[in-house]
């Protein structure tokens, strides 16, 4: 086996990454218990590392990847996937069980907020201090210290103790440091969600800025962000790689499926009417998720059991993205329409032409309300989920249909 100074990494890869594993154990008894006996027996290093023990499991499962500069890995997945654990391997903060981690350059962190700061030293301390662990002079960090105060937007307050900071104020500090440093390797976990908008699009417009000379890991649970710099994408499920590649739209449907449900909700209900059934029609399913190619017609068909309705209600449709940001209303009914409507049931389809509707995954909320004073009878969110399914990858959430021609 290859001893880890000998592998030569090559110059343009700046992080590289073979077979990373960590293990935690569920139980503190048992825990404390394998630290000692690991203590004692000295077994880092040797085969048992690659077994659990009774309560152990893999938080980080056999990970490889490289990172050259110009490149943004995304890493997602859901809570308790593994991504913080590996990031903290990745910046030193904890020791794989197995694997190695090779890094070139100088390697600023965003990892866990307020991490990093020394509580009761000031902003301006506190960037002498991590300047000077990321090598930098004390002359250099005088000539950056501005920009960085600037940048953070802290000038009023950059002389009190970082304890007394908003989350915003440690965010915006811990990102002006680790991009205005130059940072060769730059690591952000989740925090950026801390900022508000506008530090936030600052935040985005500076990695654009770095990004060329710069290898950036990211981890969120917002895949438009992570759809706006990833070039490449890790997926972790249970510590492990589900999808890796350069496919970031791939990537992204895949999350999103693993958080498809036919849970309904509803969400008011006064008595006067029940959904007997809904379902989109002429589609095929798989894992019971209907799926419609772009430009398909989607036909919703609809019956609900009438109680005590007299009259015709207004039906209001609403189709969201993953994200639950409505992207679509379907028009409404009016009194006119054909929909069948007696006593005991209410019965009808409802037709859109040629859905133009981005690739991904998206959900149905149904409103049934009064025609003339729009007063709620029931109201039902996700009643259920359908898959666009395009080759083109597209962010916005329509890809309109469009002819070009000679003028
Ligand atoms: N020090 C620790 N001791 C024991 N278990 C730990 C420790 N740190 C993390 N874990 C466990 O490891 C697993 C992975 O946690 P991790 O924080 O890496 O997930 P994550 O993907 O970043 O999740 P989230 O999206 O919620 O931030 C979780 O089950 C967590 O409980």
């Amino acid at each position: 086996m290859s001893d880890k100074n000998e592998i030569v990494v090559d110059d343009e890869i700046l992080v590289r990454v073979e077979g990373l594993s960590k293990k935690f154990c569920k139980e503190l008894k048992s825990s404390l218990w394998y630290g000692l006996k690991d203590l004692v027996s000295g077994v880092s290093g040797s085969s048992e590392d690659r077994l659990l023990r009774p309560k152990e499991f893999w938080a980080v499962k056999d990970i490889s990847f490289e990172l050259r500069r110009g490149e943004c890995l995304g890493l997602i997945g859901h809570n308790g996937a593994g991504k913080s654990t590996l990031l903290k391997i990745l910046n030193g903060l904890i020791n794989p069980d197995a694997g190695k981690v090779i890094m070139k350059g100088r390697v600023g962190a965003l990892i866990e907020l307020g991490a990093g700061f020394n509580p009761i030293l000031s902003g301006r301390e506190n960037i002498y201090n991590n300047g000077a662990i990321l090598g930098f002079s004390r002359k250099e960090i005088d000539s950056k210290l501005d920009t960085i105060i600037a940048f953070a937007e802290l000038e009023e307050f950059i002389d009190m103790p970082v304890q007394h900071y908003s989350s915003g104020m440690k965010v915006r500090l811990g990102f002006a440091v680790a991009a205005q440093m130059e940072p060769d390797v730059l690591i952000i976990d989740e925090v950026l969600a801390v900022g508000d908008l506008g530090f936030v699009l600052k935040c985005f417009k500076t990695i654009d800025t770095i990004l060329p000379n710069t290898a950036i890991i990211f981890v969120s649970h917002s895949m438009p962000m992570i759809s706006r710099i990833c070039s490449q994408i890790i997926l972790m499920e249970h510590g492990a790689s589900k999808f890796q590649g350069d496919d970031v739209g791939k990537a992204i449907d895949l999350y999103y499926t693993r958080f498809a449900s036919n849970d309904s909700n509803v969400v008011f209900d006064d008595g006067s009417v029940v959904l007997d059934k809904v379902d989109i029609l002429n589609v095929k399913k798989e894992h019971g998720l209907a799926q419609l190619n772009w430009g398909d017609d989607l036909c919703i068909d609809l019956s609900f059991k009438n109680r005590s309705l007299k009259k015709l209600p207004a039906f209001n449709i609403t189709i969201f993205d993953k994200e639950q940001r409505p992207v679509a209303l379907l028009t409404p009914n009016m009194s006119s329409s054909e929909i069948e409507f007696n006593t005991n049931e209410i019965r009808f389809k409802i037709i859109h032409k040629k859905l133009q509707l981005s690739k991904g995954i998206y959900s149905v909320n149904i409103s049934v309300s009064n025609l003339e004073n729009k007063a709620p009878f029931l109201r039902i969110n996700s009643v259920l989920d359908f898959q666009m399914i395009n080759d083109v990858e597209t962010w916005p959430p329509f890809l309109l249909e469009a002819n070009y021609s000679r003028k």
